[in-house]
Formats: C-alpha cells, structure tokens, sequence
C-alpha cells in the first residue's frame, strides 16, 4: 500500500509538463477496436492506471496491444471474443465505452455492468437507450449487459435526456458502422468528444458537429488503424494551476490549453490569480490574498465537475466565504469529511457546499475517496501547517502521472512511500508448521487458504 507524504508550506515556482489525457485516451483506445486493417499508434498516451486497465481488457479480447514510452499500439484486425471479462469492467467504468465499439464491428457482446463509485450510482440508461435506437437487442443478465443486431445497426435520431459524455462517445462509436445516418441530440460538448470524434474520422469515419450539442454521424462499411496524439489533460494541467495559485507560487503549466480550461480560468481570476495564456502553455501567478468565489458546476462548457474539489481546496485559503454547487454527480462531497480533518470549516447542504475562507489547516492523516478529491487533498497538504498523509493513492494513480515528482520539481516537499500491508496473522485452531506460517508472511497479508 502506497500513502502520499505532505509538508506544507513551500511556494511551488518552475514549470510542469501536462500529461495526455485520461478522458480522451481511454475511449480512443476503445474506438481502436473499430479498426479492421492496419494498426493504430497512439502517441502521448499517459502512463495511468487505467490506460493499463482498459489495455488489458482489449487483450482480453484477442485485441494485440503494446506500450512503450507514451505510444501505444494497437492492432484490432483479430477480435476473438466479445466479451469484456468482469475483474476490468468492475475495475474501471470507462472499460464500457468498448460496448459501442464492438456492438457495431462484430453485431454482438456482452459486457458486465459497471459499478458505481464514490461520486455517485453513474447508470448507463442513456448508452442503451442509444444502442437500442440503432437496432440493438438489450438483455440485462445477473451483473453483465448483452447487446446484439440483426445484421449491421442502423443509423438513428437520438435525444440524449442527460448531456451525457461516455453515452455520447459510445453512441457516436456504435454510429461510426451503422447503415444510414445517426443524429445525437443534446449531446456533450467536452473537448475529449472532439478528440474522440477526430481519431474515428482518421480511421474512415464521418463523424461532423462534435463540440456542439448535435452530432452527425455518416456510417461507413470499414475503419483502418492510425496515428493519433492525444490532446493535453485539462483536469491535470488545472489541478497544477491550483497548486499554483494555493502556495502564492509562480508555475508555467505547459502543454495546458486555454480554451479547454475557461470557466476555470475565468474563476481563478475572479479571485485574483494572475493568468497568462500563451500558444504552448499557461503561466499562473499568485500571492495571497485571494477573494473568495461561488462555483457551479455544469457540463462542458461550464466549469468541470472534475475540477470542482481542487478549487475547494483553493477556496478554503481565500478571503470570505464560498459557495460550491456540484449538479454534474450527486455525490461528490466525499472529500469535504478528510478536508474537515484538516480543521476546514466546509458545511454540506444537499447539492451546495459553504466554504469558510482563511482556513487555519492542520496536517494531518486523510484518505482519497476519488481521483480529485485524493489530488484536492495533496493540494491542501501544500499549505497545511505540518505534515499530511494521503491514503487511498489508488485513486490518485487512475488519473496523475508521476504527480508527486511533478510536484516536487516544483519545490513542494511531497514524497510517496510504500507501507507494508499488514500482515494478518492467521487464526487458526490447530498448530501449522512454521514453514506454513513464513509463507503466509511471505507472500500475501491474506492467509492463503481463504
Ligand atoms: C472517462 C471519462 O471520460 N470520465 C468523465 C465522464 O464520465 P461519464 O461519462 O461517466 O460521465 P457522464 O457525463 O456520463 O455523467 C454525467 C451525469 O450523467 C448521468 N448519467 C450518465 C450516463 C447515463 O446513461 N445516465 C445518466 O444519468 C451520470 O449519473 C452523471 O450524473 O464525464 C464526467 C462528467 O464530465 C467526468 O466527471 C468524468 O471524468
Ligand atoms: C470521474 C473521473 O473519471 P472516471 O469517469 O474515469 O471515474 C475523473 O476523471 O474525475
């Protein structure tokens, strides 16, 4: 088990390197099933946890994938199964955007239901109402999903009742083959979808309005693999210009583009954070203090529900008192209780969040429930009297590359350390040879026999 070690109270000045990003390389790694010939080279793909998950369940299809250095490749033109295999789908929710994928390549699969997390239940009713508008046949089956067509899908007009964003990117992958037209209504706009809908006009497809709320979708008979880079990550390169902005530093966060990044942008300024944008990255400069701002979070254009924790934490260190809004999940507060450990003074009313400023923060010990809130945390252990210690490291993973040596080449003194689990000491009712015992030691905290 890994724990993240804080202490507070360095000013972070120099210059980060933004990552790819996590919610535009996980469906463009599943959109590389729909490529019959050839093999794609995804260049810029970042080193996360899930890139290696969603990988995994590729191979687990027959799929032949290789990583090296940020380039991934991989060659679709043998799919042996179309089955996505539980222990991943369970792992990662995003291993479902291989369902539109596959639904329209080989007419069939069968998927297990993604589990919800700690920001909420994230159903999946909009992804099926889309793939039954496109003439799939849906049964729901004891924890797994099985979709089928009778010959090729056909193309559709499709209301999206919720601007979702895996239902617009599954939907507008499963329209990619389809016979005819498909229409997505009140689809969403996020700059991932663009980058998306680039990848999959690369490989053949006509895919025209992505970043707008109605995208047309052309279908086409065959996709071939190709080269893509993937945009910068908007939520990584936001969570630096906190980190700016919190310890009154000066850091040049490169790669970040503006245009992706403007409720948050616009935000930070309202509160008195000095920006300045350039063609290859955003510097952010800050002294205390910084005044105090309501934020609501909305879908993509407004201001990013993944970045909603991250400014919480920024909140609690500026003048007066906040209001955050989150609309997106409802039940993304989950890092409020850890803020509070840290003597914050946040109070929860349903969807809204009363921030007190001027946070006198304590160090102390805390635990991620999700990727941002475990980043939010760090953030608040910059500027926290004494030392914190962030558990839960297996979210933060999902979603930062290397975010502590990141960090630290910025002059926060962050390191990660690897704790032994504890070793369980078996309980059993009749003596066991040592030899037993040392094995159990050796090899797994958890007894061997359970
Ligand atoms: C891998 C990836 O890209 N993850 C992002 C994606 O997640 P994800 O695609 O799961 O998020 P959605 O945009 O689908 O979810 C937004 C809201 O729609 C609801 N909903 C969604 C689907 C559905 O069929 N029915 C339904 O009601 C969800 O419960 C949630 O309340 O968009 C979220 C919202 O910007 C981001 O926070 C995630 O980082
Ligand atoms: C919620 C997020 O990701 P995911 O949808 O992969 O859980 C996120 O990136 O903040």
């Amino acid at each position: 088990m890994s724990k993240f070690i804080v202490r507070g109270g360095n000013r972070l000045i120099g210059n980060v390197k933004v990552s790819g990003a996590k919610n535009s390389v996980l469906p463009i790694i599943a959109a590389s099933l729909l490529g019959g010939e050839g093999e794609s080279t995804i260049y810029d793909a970042p080193p996360l946890d899930d890139v290696f998950t969603i990988t995994k369940v590729l191979e687990s299809l027959g799929v032949s994938v290789s990583y090296d250095n940020e380039v991934l490749r991989v060659n679709a033109e043998q799919i042996t199964t179309c089955e996505a295999p539980y222990e991943y789908v369970r792992k990662m929710r995003a291993s479902f955007l291989v369902m539109g994928p596959l639904l329209t390549r080989m007419g069939h699969t069968r998927i297990s239901l993604p589990g919800g997390c700690a920001i909420g239940s994230r159903p999946i009713d909009q992804h099926l109402k889309g793939f039954e508008a496109l003439g799939a046949e849906i049964n729901l089956g004891q924890g797994f999903i099985e979709a089928k067509s009778n010959g090729r899908l056909r193309g559709a007009k499709i209301y999206l009742d919720v601007a979702s964003v895996g239902a617009t990117e599954n939907i507008m992958m499963a329209a990619t083959m389809a016979e005819g037209t498909t229409v997505i209504e009140n689809a969403a706009k996020e700059p991932e979808i663009v980058d998306l809908a680039n990848y999959l006009n690369s490989m053949g497809a006509k895919v025209r309005g992505a970043g707008t709320g109605e995208i047309r979708i052309e279908g086409v008979e065959k996709m071939y693999g190709v080269k893509h880079t993937v945009i910068p990550d908007r939520v990584e390169a936001g969570t630096y210009m906190v980190a700016a902005a919190i310890t009154g530093g000066d850091v040049y966060v490169e790669g970040a583009i503006a245009d992706h990044l403007g409720p948050v942008i616009s935000k930070m300024e309202e509160m008195g954070v000095k920006i300045e944008p350039d063609e290859n990255g955003i510097r952010v400069i800050a002294n205390h203090p910084l005044r105090s701002v309501d934020i609501k979070t909305l879908p993509y254009p407004g201001f990013p529900t993944d970045m909603q924790s991250q400014m919480m934490s920024l909140l609690l260190v500026s003048e007066g008192t906040s209001v955050v809004t989150e609309t997106v999940f409802e039940n993304r507060f989950m890092h409020v209780d850890e803020f509070q450990h840290m003597n914050a003074e946040i109070k929860v009313e349903g969807r809204s969040a009363i921030i007190t400023g001027r946070a006198k923060l304590n160090g102390a010990k805390v635990c991620a429930t999700d990727l941002r809130a475990g980043a939010a945390l760090i953030l608040l252990g910059l500027v926290a009297n004494g030392t914190t210690e962030v558990s839960g490291v297996h979210h933060i993973d999902r979603g930062y590359v290397h975010i502590a040596e990141k960090l630290s080449a910025l002059g926060a003194d962050i390191w990660r350390i690897t704790v032994d689990e504890p070793v369980l000491e078996p309980v059993l009712e009749h003596a066991v040879q040592p030899k037993v015992k040392d094995e159990v030691k050796r090899f797994s905290a958890q007894p061997t026999w359970v």
